[in-house]
């Protein structure tokens, strides 16, 4: 039976309540509550069903990684896993037009908060598409496993890194991730990620002749240094170029970026730097995402050969999110031998939205982990008609957007749920 106007109302203003108190929960770093966010989504999963078994896991004192469980009619086929990360990036609040976490929601129905795309969205619409296919009385033939996880945004080692180390996660025998992807800008369309680039951060430093301030030493840190951001410039700009020119069929994870992201130099004094005086160290920091289809060999020789030389008296320290993938990405196949892909395209297409070709996540995600872990794992958030505002001002997710993507989820979710293999 149809529900009345005014009944279908309340409930939706249910769901938007739910996920404006998630996102009032301050799960922002460095100091993230991840109890608080674990008791929200435990009360959550209780109110739910009680089938809907939870686990709150403490791989590290302070960082639980939360796990639903609902059980499929035939356990002994490989499961679905749905993960979304708990903790947000910081913002500046004086920045915003609406508080980062206040949740308040605009005339047009926007609503306002940090991790309203990344990803407090997508974990609460599994929640809630979980939700109203217990209430019709579905009953999954797969099962079907949640997990709310931290530290994704400092590179995720304490969340699913070790989650992924875990019996635990041996013993769920999972077929296929759903984790985060990116919004769409273009109405119907929703984007889908098979494999993501991997960061590097890398920090050079110069040193050099030291000095007065009218001197023109041959060999100062900051000539040296200047002659590497020259170099990593003009590499910018050569990948930046094949993103630009639409005949390179490039997208924005299938090219290197470098983003210099600090500068250190100088003598300071309490209101600026001491002016007549050269310094004899000066440093630079750079993050810099890599393709699965770039040669990180042939990149890291351009660090010590081109970016920093030990004969222009520079050194470099390199930190990778995972030394292993850095030299062997991997990506989840997109040929017939994942039927999930097509699963997901269908089903999309059933809740009335299209898919777009399978892309490189420019930025990391914790699918990484599943990845190497042997897993498949796609990346996808039901957010279309948005434009990209991941850890900008003013980050914001339309009501309708947000209740269109829980339809998404339930159409997902009753086609996986029931997929038998052929053989
Ligand atoms: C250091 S890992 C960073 C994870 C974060 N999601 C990013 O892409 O920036
Ligand atoms: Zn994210
Ligand atoms: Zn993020």
């Amino acid at each position: 039976m149809a529900l009345s106007p005014s009944l279908a109302k309340t409930e939706e203003t249910e769901i938007i309540t739910r996920f404006q108190n998630y996102l009032r929960i301050d799960t922002v770093h460095p100091t993230p509550d991840y109890t608080a966010a674990a008791d929200f989504i435990i009360s959550q999963a209780k109110s739910i069903s009680l089938h809907l078994e939870s686990h709150s896991i403490e791989f590290v004192p302070g960082k639980p990684v939360v796990l639903l469980k609902w059980i499929g009619s035939d356990p002994s086929l490989p499961a679905i896993l749905l993960n979304s990360h708990v903790d947000v990036v910081p913002f500046e609040e004086d920045k915003w037009d609406h508080p980062p976490l206040g949740a308040e929601i605009d005339q047009d129905g926007k609503i306002y908060a940090r991790g309203t795309q990344d990803m407090k969205s997508v974990g609460m619409q599994y929640l809630e598409s979980i939700r109203k296919l217990i209430a019709s009385g579905f009953e999954p033939v797969r099962s079907v496993y949640v997990t709310f996880v931290p530290d994704e945004e400092i590179g995720g080692a304490d969340g699913v890194g070790k989650f992924v180390e875990s019996e635990t996660f041996k013993s769920l025998n999972i077929a296929i991730v759903l984790d985060e992807g990116l919004p769409s800008s273009s109405g119907d369309s929703y984007r889908v990620f098979n494999g993501e680039r991997i960061p590097w951060s890398l920090q050079i430093k110069a040193v050099g002749q030291p000095g007065h301030g009218a001197k023109l030493y041959d060999d100062s840190a900051m000539e040296n240094l200047n002659k590497s951001i020259e170099s990593i410039m003009r590499f910018r700009a050569s990948q930046f170029d094949q993103l630009k020119h639409k005949e390179c069929f490039k997208g924005e994870g299938d090219v290197i970026s470098v983003n210099m992201v600090f500068l250190k130099a100088g003598t300071p004094t309490p209101d600026g730097f001491v002016m007549n005086l050269q310094p004899s160290v000066a440093e630079a920091g750079f993050d810099i995402r890599v393709p699965p289809t770039a040669d990180p060999e042939a990149l890291e020789r351009r660090l010590v050969e081109e970016w920093a030389p030990p004969a222009r008296n520079m050194s470099l320290t390199l930190w990778r999110a995972d030394q292993e993938l850095a030299r062997n990405q991997l990506v989840t196949p997109i040929d017939d031998s994942n039927p999930w892909l097509e699963l997901l395209e269908n089903a999309v297409q059933e809740a009335g939205g299209n898919t777009s070709k399978p892309e490189i996540f420019p930025a990391s995600t914790d699918s990484r982990y599943f990845r190497k872990a042997g897993l498949l794992a796609i990346g996808f958030s039901p957010i279309s008609n948005t434009p990209s505002l991941l850890h900008d001002h003013n980050e914001y997710l339309g009501q309708s957007e947000y209740l269109k993507g829980i339809d998404m989820y339930v159409s997902i979710l009753k086609a996986y749920t029931s997929y038998i293999s052929p053989e």
